[in-house]
């Protein structure tokens, strides 16, 4: 059953060989979504405080303190000029600083200025306490958001992340984990300029109440034009998504260690530069449009505005002209006026950035809220130990999600507690996905799968999986200590080194970690200093040893000895034959050397089993078996 991730509706494909023709036309948000999404302030604003309680309650404190300040030290100013403009006209002015000083004229003056002095200085220094507890508080958010996201997607299903829908998903999420602190900043900072404006707007409900709404007039073309664009921008980031991860993608491929040989050996890097620049180009196109527009209406709204600012200007100045306002009420009230009108602006802009940052957020607690389709029952049945019966395979059928036909279908057969079978087949023949199945990485469509009698979905999925030791074929290669590499088989037990030894010399990786400079403790792969890379033979030798390392009951090996030599690999399902002796095993290869080894043979062909039974059984029947096994020998002859 193909899933929804939150997309907005929009197809989401993103494939590296296709050359994009969508334009990248942003669509608006509608107002309802926008209003929809700040919803999401609550709990993101949650999410911050219980990452530090202590650093949110700071700010959140000294920046109440410092809104206070403006306004005060505007009041402290008038009062200033106020008594400069008393003092000009003292009659019989002294003549020097000493005799002004002497006669005391000059006291409260001199405390005024000291008064403002001292408000500035604190000014800035609550300004600076402010950003420093705010970047502290914005890595502490940053990092916990990231821990959330990896556990979250810890849980997900295979079949999400192979979703490139979800992959997109889960890209706008990580940006999100990083990206969303200068949201917090902005609430705070919010709360801060609301308790400043209701100061200034307590100073003019004295003076002229009226010129309050005249500054909010002037003001509203500026913050619709501003809610616009800010939405256009989401929309615009949002649809080009699947492009930026191909764009990512493009840029990795040009420029790692990983892809560097094939780049060179093919020449791919002008054909991979040429199309990095083509979707470069579009992007830059959709940015300078939008840049453009806005830059041009933003200037008309501001002027706007500005018509409101001197209107209210020339009417303090007429006003004080006619007497009734005195020098100080006029710089207060010009000065006031100036810094509400720039608070106000940034208030009713702000909260057009803060409705789309919380569409940004929408992207974070959606991925938050995919929830995982295979979970273990409520009431788990322990994991059988030992195993007395095997896995029985009743009729399974699975296709992929999005896939038009089945990769596996009408499948029976039973794999027998303690017995090695192996499973043979053609390419695509099936064989991985029933090792997924068998796994729980994927649930059949149809049919069931039982352990001991019993539907694999009632055993709990952790003990499931804890008891089985797979190796897949596209096995991953930690850059890692070559323990570790190991250790990840089980890394609980990372610390038990005779554990980890045990298993290399089972897969025979203890000499390939013998002839390492440093041991088990060499780094391996180039990714950083230090690091050894390995032959893929030499690899594979690691990666079966996980298999070994987990102790497992069940043993899988999906086709992981293709890059071993052919003493390597007779060896190695010699071991593991004789290793997996009172345990379940499943080995798949295509080398028919090794698969007559096992205990019983499965042949596949289209997703289902054609037929079973030890090496010479097979090879008695006519069948693709015996002819397979004939074409692979007489090569060798
Ligand atoms: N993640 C996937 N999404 C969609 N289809 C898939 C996926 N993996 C495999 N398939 C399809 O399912 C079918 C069975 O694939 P499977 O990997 O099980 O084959 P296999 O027998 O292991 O092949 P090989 O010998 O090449 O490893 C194939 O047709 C393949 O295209």
């Amino acid at each position: 059953m193909p899933r929804q991730y939150s997309d907005g509706g929009r197809n989401a494909s993103g494939s590296f060989g296709r050359t994009p023709q969508r334009p990248f036309t942003a669509t608006s948000k509608s107002l309802k979504e926008r209003v929809g999404a700040l919803k999401n302030l609550r709990p993101f604003i949650v999410m911050v405080w219980r990452t530090s309680p202590q650093l949110t309650a700071a700010s959140l404190v000294l920046r109440l303190l410092r809104a206070l300040l403006p306004v005060i030290t505007l009041f402290v100013g008038k009062l200033i000029v106020d008594q400069v403009v008393l003092l000009v006209q003292t009659p019989h002015k002294p003549e020097t600083l000493r005799q002004w000083l002497d006669g005391g004229l000059l006291d409260w003056l001199g405390l005024l200025l000291i008064a403002e002095f001292a408000l500035a200085v604190l000014a800035d220094i609550l300004g600076r306490i402010v950003s420093l507890v705010d970047s502290l508080l914005s890595e502490r958010v940053t990092n916990s958001s990231s821990v959330r996201l990896m556990e979250h997607a810890a849980t997900l299903d295979l079949e999400d992340f192979e979703d490139s829908e979800f992959q997109d998903q889960l890209e706008r999420a990580r940006r999100q984990t990083s990206g969303r602190m200068t949201l917090m900043g902005q609430l705070l900072g919010q709360a801060q300029d609301i308790v400043t404006v209701a100061s200034f707007v307590a100073g003019f409900i004295f003076y002229a109440p009226w010129l309050i709404a005249l500054l909010l007039l002037a003001l509203i073309p500026a913050f619709v034009g501003e809610a616009h664009f800010n939405a256009q921008s989401y929309s615009l980031d949002f649809v080009r998504t699947p492009e930026r991860r191909e764009l990512d993608y493009v840029r990795q491929t040009a420029a790692s260690v990983e892809t560097a040989k094939e780049v060179k050996i093919f020449g791919l890097n002008g054909f991979l530069i040429d199309r990095y620049v083509r979707l470069a180009t579009d992007f830059y196109a959709a940015n300078r449009r939008l840049a453009i527009r806005r830059a041009g209406w933003g200037g008309m709204f501001t002027a706007i505005g500005t018509v409101g600012y001197y209107l209210a200007y020339a009417y303090i100045a007429w006003r004080t002209l006619a007497g009734e306002f005195s020098i100080g009420d006029l710089t207060f009230l010009a000065g006031s006026f100036r810094r509400l009108r720039t608070l106000f602006e940034g208030l009713l802009t702000s909260f057009s950035t803060t409705a789309s940052q919380a569409l940004y957020l929408n992207d974070l607690f959606s991925f938050f809220e995919v929830r995982p389709e295979i979970l273990s029952p409520d009431n788990p049945r322990p994991f059988p130990q030992p195993i007395r019966r095997g896995f029985v395979f009743e009729d399974v059928g699975f296709s992929y999600p999005d896939a038009d036909r089945w990769a596996v279908r009408h499948l029976s057969f039973t794999l027998h507690a303690g017995e090695v079978l192996a499973l043979v087949g053609e390419n695509g023949a099936g064989k991985t996905t029933l090792v997924k199945l068998l796994t729980r990485l994927y649930d059949p469509d149809e049919g069931r799968i039982l352990l001991d009698g019993h539907d694999l979905r009632e055993y709990d999925l952790n003990a499931l999986r804890g008891n089985m030791g797979v190796i897949f074929q596209d096995f991953v290669r930690y850059n890692l200590s070559a323990g570790d590499n190991i250790a990840v088989g089980k890394i609980a037990a990372r610390s038990d080194h005779a554990r980890i030894e045990r298993a290399a010399r089972r897969s025979q990786a203890d000499e390939v970690i013998s002839r390492l400079p440093t041991g088990y403790q060499q780094m391996i792969g180039k990714r950083f200093k230090n690091g050894v890379e390995l032959s893929g033979g030499e690899w594979q030798k690691i990666a079966i040893a996980r298999a070994y390392m987990r102790e497992a009951a069940v043993l899988i090996l999906d086709e992981p000895t293709a890059a071993l030599d052919a003493r390597s690999e007779f060896e190695v399902f010699k071991r593991f034959k004789e290793l997996s002796d009172g345990k379940t095993a499943v080995l798949i290869s295509h080398r028919f050397s090794s698969v007559r080894m096992a205990d019983r043979i499965l042949v596949l062909a289209d997703g289902m089993v054609e037929a079973a039974g030890t090496h010479d059984q097979l090879m008695a029947q006519p069948g693709r078996y015996s002819e397979l096994f004939e074409l692979q020998a007489a090569g060798y002859r």
